[in-house]
């Protein structure tokens, strides 16, 4: 059953003459526990995609549908609810607080729901357990590396058990090794918690630890490519097709 559906989703910026259609008339339909990315040139549309899906901004047409509910119908406490617990977002650049620990910031979006911080923290705990980071729990950000940060984003995405992951270039701001061990970390997210991931990449390398890829250009797919399993030259074929693409 899809967890994310659109329909002929259009998004178009300003006004008259001034109006940049960003999305025209997309269509798609992600299962549970699949991981997509998103690919394509620069100004394609991917980030307002993202958006639109985690219910953060309003198509101009057409429709978001999470779990087979469209989210146009849904009201504000709904649709707050459905951000808050449902979806988790990752950024690019991790967007974490300073004055926070790492176990803190982790825990943030429940302790703004209303849990008790201790049970909070014990829930952030968990998840920065699986991502490797036990002995890190008591640092701050500052006192953490990109890759390290990134993976207390991802706890705090997780914290609050949510279905989906929207994640815009969550490795944009990291080095090659720290990319790959992100990108890997969020694979197996989708595979070993069933969690439905999407993430926005212009790097082949990093789209090609995902399941299927999504290809837009001028705001439209113009492509799909599903990675049967990883190997070293999935991010060859990837290269190739975002090369063609973009010529
Ligand atoms: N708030 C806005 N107002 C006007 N135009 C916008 C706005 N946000 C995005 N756009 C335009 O919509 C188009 C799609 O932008 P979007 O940010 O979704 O692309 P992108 O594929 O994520 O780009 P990049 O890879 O550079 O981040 C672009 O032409 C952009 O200039």
């Amino acid at each position: 059953m899809s967890v994310i559906q659109t329909e002929n989703l259009t998004k178009i910026y300003g006004k008259n003459e001034t109006a940049v259609t960003a999305l025209d008339r997309v269509n798609i339909q992600i299962e549970e526990g699949e991981f997509v990315a998103v690919m394509g040139p620069s100004g394609c549309g991917k980030s307002t995609l993202m958006h639109l899906l985690g219910g953060l901004d309003k198509p101009t047409s057409g429709i978001v549908r999470i779990n087979q509910i469209s989210i146009a119908e849904m009201g504000d406490d709904e649709l707050t609810k459905l951000r808050r617990r449902k979806i988790g977002f990752v950024f690019q650049f991790f967007n974490l607080i300073p004055v926070l620990d790492a176990a803190e910031n982790a825990a943030l979006p429940m302790t703004l729901d209303g849990m008790k911080p201790d049970l909070a923290r014990k829930k952030a705990c968990e998840w920065l357990e699986r991502f490797g980071m036990a002995n890190r729990m008591k640092n701050r950000p500052d006192q953490l590396s990109g890759g390290q940060q990134q993976r207390v984003a991802i706890a705090r995405a997780l914290v609050a058990d949510p279905t989906i992951i929207l994640a815009d270039e969550p490795t944009g701001n990291l080095d090659t090794h720290s990319g790959d061990e992100i990108a890997g970390l969020l694979r197996n997210v989708s595979n070993d918690y069933n969690r439905t991931v999407i993430m926005v990449t212009h790097d082949p390398r990093i789209a090609a630890y995902a399941n299927r890829i999504i290809f837009l250009k001028d705001g439209s797919v113009i492509d799909e490519t599903i990675l049967e399993k990883k190997n070293d030259n999935n991010a060859g074929l990837v290269a190739d097709k975002m090369k063609k693409i973009s010529d």
